[in-house]
């Protein structure tokens, strides 16, 4: 495959630091490791490319709580410390391999090696980061332990590595999507439109830009629709005032939006009889994938939403509590889903391409039952009615993404 880009990352559009970073993707051969660092899970990938064919193993690691909320160094030794273990078991410690580390926090991009960190999201906040080059610090503490040699070629954001990992299957995929912990997208855009891009252009004429639309509505743009719930969560967030559009939308987030309509309404008497449960009323316990299991329920059939509701001591829930949980979960992941359709479409229209593929990644449009339904209905009433559009799941996760930039990276140096 030959399918060149350049990538363009900025954040906001008065921000005049532009970088970029020369992609040329093609059928790379060999062992590439890969890491993703998203908002829940850790991944640690081994992918070995043979002519249009590749072999993935991977592995998940936690990254416990008080190395979310530690010091960067102990989030880098554990990173190093996970990739160590998994080059055990994969028998390749002695073997140098190029690496690529999909990043999904924003980052201030200074090349393909090189970015600072903006802020956390997502639950992170270790000291000592923000403002620093992430590949440095992973770098220091591969270092700091002495007993793995790895070159690191790329650092992505996982909406890059999600749009790369399509890609090499469907050549029409032109955007990159996250629904998972946070939410954020990626897109081509034809180089003459990114006005503050003034570098010479490589040959593909376009450009990749990283929209961090997560952040959309810190300006006061979404007050109009956000709810007491959303000004709640961002107030219980360890990143208050920060990431509106993610915190409406995202796993992170939906089931405690659920949660506090469902705390509001059994203290208003509308639910339960008006007696509540000590779980239901503690932050956070009402899980984002119960969402996803109450929606799975056929029509008219409460199996899974009885099940959770016992599960947080609500054993007394009568059937018409049952309909009612259901539709306050509907109402919730509705919204979600048309908010991401209404930005996708923001972009499909101005892209206007005739037929563009979205890839997409994250729990959340991966498990629900009915998210993809929901945003290809939003999608087709918005979208300009000349256009053509698919969603494809992103099977394989940004991580492999992340190792086919690291493989091309790395045989463009050879
Ligand atoms: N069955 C499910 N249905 C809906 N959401 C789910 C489900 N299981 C987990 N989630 C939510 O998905 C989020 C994790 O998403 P994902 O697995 O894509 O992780 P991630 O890659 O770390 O996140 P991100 O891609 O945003 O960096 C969590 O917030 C969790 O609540």
């Amino acid at each position: 495959m030959t399918n060149k880009l350049r990538a363009c990352y900025t954040d906001s559009p008065d921000d005049l630091s532009i970088n970029y970073f020369p992609l040329f993707i093609r059928t790379e051969k060999g062992k590439f490791l890969a890491l993703d660092l998203g908002g829940t899970n850790f991944r640690v990938l081994l992918i070995e490319l043979s002519e249009n064919h590749f072999e993935m193993k991977s592995k998940i690691f936690a990254i416990p709580q008080h190395i979310m909320l530690g010091s960067g160094e102990q989030l880098f030794d554990h990173i190093a410390d996970c990739l160590a273990k998994f080059m055990k078991e994969e028998n390749i410690m002695k073997e140098r391999l190029a690496l690529g580390f999909t990043f999904s926090f924003p980052l201030r991009q200074l090349g393909l090696t090189k970015g600072l960190l903006k802020s956390w999201t997502k639950g992170f906040n270790c000291s000592g980061v923000v403002g620093n080059d992430v590949v440095q610090l992973l770098r220091d503490a591969i270092k700091r332990r002495g007993d793995i040699s790895i070159d690191i070629f790329a650092i992505l954001n996982d909406t890059t590595g999600t749009l790369m990992s399509c890609a090499w299957k469907n050549q029409s995929c032109r955007i990159g999507l996250i629904v998972g912990t946070g939410s954020n997208a990626c897109y081509v855009e034809k180089q003459k439109n990114a006005e503050l891009f003034d570098e010479p252009d490589a040959g593909s004429g376009q450009v990749l830009i990283n929209t961090e639309w997560g952040a959309f509505g810190d300006n006061g743009k979404l007050d109009y629709i956000r709810t007491q719930y959303d000004k709640n969560i961002d107030q219980d967030s360890i990143n208050p005032g920060k990431q509106f559009f993610e915190k409406m939308i995202s796993g992170m987030y939906m089931g405690e939006i659920v949660r506090q309509a469902l705390e509001r309404f059994t203290k208003e008497g509308l639910l339960f009889g008006g007696k509540g449960s000590d779980l239901l009323f503690t932050k956070g316990r009402f899980y984002t994938k119960y969402v996803s299991e109450i929606e799975s329920d056929y029509s008219g059939v409460y199996t899974n939403c009885r099940e959770i509701l016992e599960e947080l001591g609500l054993k007394h829930a009568t059937e018409q509590d049952c309909v009612n949980v259901r539709f306050v979960c509907e109402c919730v992941s509705r919204r979600a889903a048309h908010l991401v359709s209404a930005a996708l479409c923001t972009l499909l229209n101005k892209m206007d391409e005739p037929h563009v593929t979205v890839g997409i990644d994250g729990s959340v449009y991966r498990f629900h039952p009915h998210f993809h339904n929901l945003m290809m209905e939003k999608i087709s009433h918005l979208i300009n009615p000349h256009l053509k559009f698919d969603l494809m799941l992103s099977e394989d996760g940004s991580g492999r993404g992340a190792a086919l930039v690291a493989a091309c990276a790395s045989a463009k140096k050879r």
